[in-house]
């Protein structure tokens, strides 16, 4: 057995070839054997052991993957360093900027990207065009590149997606690839796109795209603080990590609220009764806006993926189990957020269960992560998407779905992050 329980005082020596768990699906027990050395837990017990500040259970070697590979945990981007106590070295350089204080700052300059984005939702609602894909992306990666680069990309304003556009959506979805299927990458990163170019090329020109971010916003005496390779690695990291998860967000709400007259009605109502120009305190404390985007993020999260860990080298007491050293554990948000024990029909979109959270409830949304190394950019992601939506349904409420958008066009496709099957 490759699990034992908690009455066993010894941590096995790790098996090369330990055998499969006898549980096989999460209707039987939270523990599940997907591999030889991997298990999907679904246990919030155990989750709180493996994610909890300070944890040794590293990022898996899947995260390897999506770094060139000539990086190292030095080097990389912070979502790509294994070593949780490296991460939180780096972690530390981006905590301030992440806070809510500092996001703020920003406020100004992305109401106007928001304005902007409505502006373009409008026209094309007008000309019976529906393209809430589209324009989420432009937003979001306009509102990533004021991050990374001091200005956005001006996808919004000239209403044309830019290279940098087009690279991250061609370039999530082989990221996808190239990690579930490593032995894959030495031949993708060959391999021609439909634009000609090939994936590795892809994946320098985001590494391009950091040192432009470096020589835009920093100044010499900060470029010195930091190794400029680690910045231009952070910048392409925030362009990737803020990107898709914002935008595929804002999509598969819209989507949801469309869907439900009910609750299309009654945020309708509240986000009407706010001021002109609302900020960022008063969207936070519009209750039912704030309701819809949490559930948003529960049924839709943008990272629905396993968040892969390795059991560190002395094995370890997960809960009531023993795991072996170097077992790979797969913990995913889509699990926590629709456990039935805990959400009462949980695949309903019902934005009132948040009126009154129970604590398991809070507990289980980890849709920006896990402690250890939760979203850095999640208060940025808060901004945009209570800006977002408060203005699309304030200054559009009379939008409906259009008969194109259905079950089967917006079903996800998980690649770790999501998108529409229609892409659209
Ligand atoms: C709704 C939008 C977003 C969602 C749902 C989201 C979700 C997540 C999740 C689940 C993780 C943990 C991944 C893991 O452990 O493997 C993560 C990490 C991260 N996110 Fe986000 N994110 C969002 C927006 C953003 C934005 C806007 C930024 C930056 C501007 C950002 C930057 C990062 C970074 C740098 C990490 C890596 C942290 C680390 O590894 O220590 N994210 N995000």
């Amino acid at each position: 057995m490759a699990f034992h329980r908690p009455n066993t005082t010894q941590v096995p020596n790790p098996d090369p070839h330990p055998p499969k768990l006898n549980i096989p699906t999460y209707q039987e027990g939270p523990y599940v054997s997907i591999a030889p050395h991997e298990v999907a837990i679904a246990d919030i017990q155990a989750y709180r052991i493996i994610h909890r500040i300070g944890s040794n259970f590293n990022k898996g070697p899947w995260y390897t993957s999506q770094a060139p590979s000539q990086y190292n945990d030095e080097t990389c981007g912070v979502f790509g360093i294994l070593s949780n106590k490296t991460a939180s070295r780096r972690r530390r350089l981006f905590q301030a900027a992440g806070t809510k204080n500092i996001v703020a700052e920003w406020e100004p300059q992305f109401i106007k990207l928001f304005d902007l984005a409505l502006q373009r939702i409008k026209a094309d609602l007008q000309d019976g065009q529906y393209n809430f894909v589209k324009w989420w992306t432009f937003l979001a990666s306009d509102v990533t590149g004021g991050l990374a680069f001091g200005e956005p990309f001006s996808n919004l304003k000239n209403g044309v997606i830019s290279a940098m556009v087009q690279d991250i959506e061609a370039a999530m979805p082989i990221i996808g690839v190239r990690a579930e299927l490593p032995w894959l990458k030495p031949v993708l990163n060959y391999t021609p796109t439909w634009c000609g170019n090939t994936w590795s090329a892809r994946f320098d020109r985001f590494v391009g795209y950091g040192w432009d971010a470096v020589h835009a916003t920093l100044d010499d005496e900060e470029e010195q603080a930091v190794p400029d390779n680690v910045i231009v690695s952070e910048a392409a990291n925030v362009i990737v990590a803020g990107t898709n998860t914002a935008a595929m967000t804002l999509t598969y709400l819209t989507y949801a609220v469309l869907k439900n007259e009910t609750v299309k009605k009654k945020l309708v109502a509240e986000v009407s009764k706010l001021l002109t120009d609302p900020r960022w305190n008063e969207l936070e404390n519009s209750p039912y806006l704030n309701n819809v985007i949490q559930e948003a993020l529960k049924l839709h999260p943008g990272v629905p993926a396993s968040l892969l860990r390795i059991v560190p080298t002395s094995g370890s007491q997960v809960d009531k189990h023993v795991i072996p050293a170097g077992t790979q554990i797969c913990t995913r948000a889509w699990n926590f957020q629709c456990d039935p024990y805990v959400f009462e029909d949980p695949l309903r979109f019902n934005p009132d269960r948040w009126n009154n959270p129970t604590p398991a409830m809070k507990e289980h949304m980890m849709a920006f992560g896990a402690p250890a190394r939760m979203c850095l950019g999640h208060n940025i992601a808060r901004l945009e998407i209570l800006h977002a939506v408060s203005k699309l349904f304030r200054e559009c409420p009379q939008t409906a779905l259009h008969p194109s958008t259905t079950e089967a066009s917006m079903e996800m496709v998980d690649y770790f992050a999501i998108k529409p099957k229609a892409e659209r």
